[in-house]
């Protein structure tokens, strides 16, 4: 049997990169951070599972810091190291695509931050095809803090409320009841082609509910315009090579829906955790899924909440026994990150820092893999486990 799993934790980074300087991230360590926000609070943040696969020694390979707490007791399972981000943008798309074999050698387009952030032209434009009556925000901010301070006026006048962020973004809010959900994915499809020729990564649509700013929500049918990544990636390469492949969560978002096979989605870490299992029953020999675990990220990283990041990251390390007790020998897992989100980290942003990797299964060798310094070498690796052409980046473990 020679299945390959690739799960994504979203933003959980492990030490700034060598360039953090170049994003204003220096010192920034999404892992060792959370780790000691909680040894500074109580008995620490403990991760078993993730430590016996070598999480903790792969944050001291990158950092020289055994974050506080997370030393593994026993030997390590898994092979683990940390990767390096070639890619330019800290973004998603830029992580995901990267671990898939096609790192991002261009620069995105980003929206200023000023206000207003976005071309006049292109809001007018956005405005008229659309019918609005204008719009508000027009600036970076976090969506929560945006959809608290202007929901009510976004009620009141019809007017979606639309921001970016230091990614490349435009990201539009409305309230789904109010505005009407499907208005809403209309205006960013609409949006979505106005942003092409400004090589903007996405468009995402943030629907929420509640009738004031004490009770606004986002709800999880969030969709996200994205543009295609540029090459093959793996999930691609395989599919045309007609293996079965299923991903979980935002990764159908992620790719623009190239390659991406049977999507499952669910809102939340442990829903996610759970359609993943019931794909991998269901996936044949050869076969590759890919999940995304946004979590870590949108709830926590962006809105600097160091506890429930670590809680998070609790959650998921209790179920890894799951995992384990489905996989078949051949089977290989590599767990990895797209980017930080130093929950700890001055503003709401994304951090640029190396991301774990750990390759595990039974019958895999362990060790350290050490530095990787592509998280390309993430797709090399799974190519020639599942005996395909790999993309063209990447160097195998
Ligand atoms: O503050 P919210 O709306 O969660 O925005 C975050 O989500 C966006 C897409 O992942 C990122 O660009 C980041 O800024
Ligand atoms: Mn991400
Ligand atoms: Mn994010």
């Amino acid at each position: 049997m020679a299945r390959a799993l690739i799960l994504v934790l979203d933003s959980v980074g492990i030490g700034a990169a060598e360039d953090a300087e170049r994003y204003g991230d220096v010192g920034s360590d999404t892992l060792g951070h959370v780790a000691a926000w909680f040894a500074q609070r109580g008995p620490g943040l403990h991760l078993p599972n993730l430590a016996t696969l070598g999480l903790a020694k792969a944050a001291e390979a990158s950092t020289g810091r055994m974050p506080p707490g997370l030393a593994a007791t026993g030997r390590i399972t898994a092979r683990y190291g940390y990767g390096v981000e070639t890619s330019r943008g800290k973004d998603t798309p830029s992580g995901h695509w990267e671990i898939a074999g096609v790192p991002v050698a261009t620069d995105w387009g980003y929206f200023p931050d000023t206000q207003p952030c976005f071309p006049p032209e292109l809001i007018a434009a956005l405005v008229g095809r659309c019918g609005l009556d204008g719009i508000l925000g027009d600036r970076h901010a976090s969506g929560t803090a945006i959809i608290a301070e202007l929901g009510d006026e976004h009620i009141a006048t019809g007017r979606p409320i639309v921001y970016t962020s230091a990614d490349s973004v435009m990201q539009i809010a409305a309230h789904e009841q109010a505005f009407g959900l499907e208005r809403l994915y209309a205006v960013c499809a609409v949006a979505r082609e106005l942003c092409d020729p400004l090589d903007i990564g996405r468009v995402i649509a943030r629907p929420f509910l509640g009738s004031s700013a004490a009770d606004f929500v986002r709800t999880g049918n969030r969709r996200d315009y994205a543009v295609p990544p540029p090459a093959p990636t793996i999930l691609e390469l395989a599919e045309k090579a007609g293996r079965t492949v299923i991903t979980i969560g935002k990764i159908g978002d992620i790719f623009a829906h190239v390659g991406t096979g049977e999507v499952l989605k669910a809102a939340g870490n442990m829903a996610l955790f759970d359609r993943m299992l019931e794909g991998l029953d269901r996936l044949p020999e050869q076969g590759l899924l890919m999940a995304n675990f946004i979590d870590f990220d949108s709830l926590y990283g962006h809105r600097r909440d160091p506890k429930g990041y670590g809680q998070a990251l609790k959650e998921f390390d209790a179920r890894l026994p799951e995992l384990a007790a489905r996989l078949k020998p051949g089977d290989l897992v590599v767990i990895s990150a797209d980017h930080g989100c130093d929950p700890t980290y001055p503003g709401s942003e994304h951090t640029r820092e190396h991301v774990p990797i750990l390759a595990y299964g039974p019958g895999q060798p362990t060790g350290p893999i050490g530095r990787r310094d592509s998280l390309a070498d993430i797709a090399a690796t799974v190519a020639r486990h599942l005996d395909l052409t790999a993309p063209g980046a990447g160097t195998p473990f």
